[in-house]
């Protein structure tokens, strides 16, 4: 038997590359949106620092700056209401005070426009006590003045609510950035895994399925399984190799019946042996008793096989053995059977045959056999008798029928050979 090799096929992929290249790919993939998705987060994490360091501080700066304003306006409302003189000098001095606040010097606009109000509000009260009228006519210019002074406490206010607006709209464009890269990332995420299953699926599950189906009905009564080609060399290689063991099991089945039809066999004659003529008879037997059918046995032996041997030699006598096999292939039935049960002696099972029928067909066989010329090895032609003892096998057993055709052969001897003798139904012989 030729050994069993497998040699798998190149073309495919290997799965393992194939699945771990995916998984790189996978990982790679993921990799980056994560990192993407881990910018966003920095940028978010440094424009909230960003805030809370930089931005409420400066909007508080502002809000400061614009309530310090607002108070330079109302005192300088308060200025041109106030009843006493004294009472003006006090809203003088509060104005003087807020005009040289630090969060009022530090805004360029808001210094100029709070020196030039202080200026202003220094004039009206060094010429109220003396003009009464010029105060009064004053009190236009200090109108546009406290204008100004409302419109950049809006502008301040304004510009710092958009300090912390800048900051906030920077952080929810990183949040919505981040939101959409990591549904990206979980779209890839579901992608892929759908793709590995689908192919893990496709390319491992079905395939194995299929293995496992071929190697459960594996078996010598049917066909080789046959697969669908397969893109993975692994499974290739245990798809060629159950075709190798289907392969196999039909070489050794023939081997085991090549060595069964051996081990049934004579060597000499290609008869039947002895142990197998006796269980197919037992067989036959046990199957005419169940259905009450009948079946005869016959012992056989060559007559005066010693002198033949000793007149020719020991090979002439096993070329007559040969002959007289192939004469009892070609002279019984299909059904019948014949085996060399031991020497020049042989057994005989008519199946379907009463001792009568039996008696017929061994009669036919005898007298051909007599008048059968053989060729030993030296060219000479010999020819031999038969001496055959019938039993009824109908309803003993194959041993008790087999004894008592021997008995009926031994008659067949003692009453001058190349003759057929019955065993009739009691035993005794006829
Ligand atoms: N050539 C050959 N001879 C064998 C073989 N087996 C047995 N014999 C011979 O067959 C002969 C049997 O002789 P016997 O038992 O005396 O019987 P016979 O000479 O046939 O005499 P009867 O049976 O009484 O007619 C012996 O000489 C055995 O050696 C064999 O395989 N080949």
């Amino acid at each position: 038997m030729a050994p069993l090799t497998f040699i798998p096929r190149l073309s495919g992929l290997r799965a393992g590359h194939a699945f771990g290249f995916l998984g790189a790919a996978f990982i790679l993939a993921f990799g980056i949106m994560v990192a993407l998705v881990a910018l966003d987060q920095q940028r978010v994490l440094e424009a909230t620092a960003r805030l809370q360091e930089q931005t409420v501080p400066e909007i508080i700066r502002y809000q400061r700056l614009a309530r310090n304003l607002e108070q330079l306006r109302q005192e300088g409302e308060r200025v041109f209401s106030a009843g006493t003189p004294q009472a003006r000098q006090q809203a003088m001095f509060v104005v003087t005070l807020v005009a040289s606040h630090p969060s009022v010097l530090e805004h360029k606009e808001a210094a100029d426009l709070a020196r030039q109000t202080e200026r202003f509000l220094i004039d009206v009260v060094r010429h109220s006590a003396r003009d009464a009228q010029a105060f009064a006519a004053s009190y236009d210019e200090w109108q546009r003045l406290a204008g100004r002074l409302g419109i950049l406490v809006d502008d301040v206010s304004i510009q710092g609510i958009n300090l912390a607006t800048a900051d906030l709209t920077d952080v929810a464009g990183a949040m919505r950035l981040a939101r959409y890269k990591l549904t990206a990332a979980l779209l890839v995420v579901s992608l892929f895994l759908v793709v590995f299953l689908f192919l893990v699926r496709g390319h491992l599950i079905h395939p194995l399925q299929r293995i496992d189906r071929a190697l459960s009905s594996l078996s010598v009564d049917r066909p080789a399984p046959e697969f669908r080609p397969s893109a993975m060399v692994e499974i290739q290689v245990v798809e060629e190799a159950i075709g190798e063991l289907h392969a196999s099991l039909l070489e050794n089945e023939v081997a085991r019946h090549a060595l069964e039809k051996l081990a049934n066999k004579d060597g000499l004659t290609g008869l039947m042996n002895r142990r197998h003529f006796l269980q197919t008879a037992d067989t036959e037997l046990q199957r005419a008793q169940r259905y009450q059918r009948p079946v005869t046995v016959g012992m056989a032996d060559l007559d005066f096989f010693k002198k033949l041997n000793d007149t020719y030699g020991h090979a002439a006598g096993d070329a007559v053995l040969r002959a007289f096999a192939e004469l009892a292939n070609e002279m019984l039935r299909q059904s019948d059977f014949v085996c060399r049960y031991g020497g020049e002696e042989f057994a005989f099972l008519f199946p379907e045959s009463t001792l009568v029928e039996a008696e017929k067909l061994a009669e036919r066989f005898r007298a051909r056999c007599a008048d059968y010329d053989i060729r030993i090895p030296d060219g000479r032609l010999v020819r031999v008798t038969l001496s055959m003892g019938l039993a009824d096998a109908s309803a003993c057993p194959i041993e008790v029928a087999l004894r008592r055709a021997d008995e009926a052969l031994y008659m067949a001897k003692r009453q001058g050979r190349n003759r057929i003798v019955l065993a009739d139904a009691s035993g005794t012989v006829a």
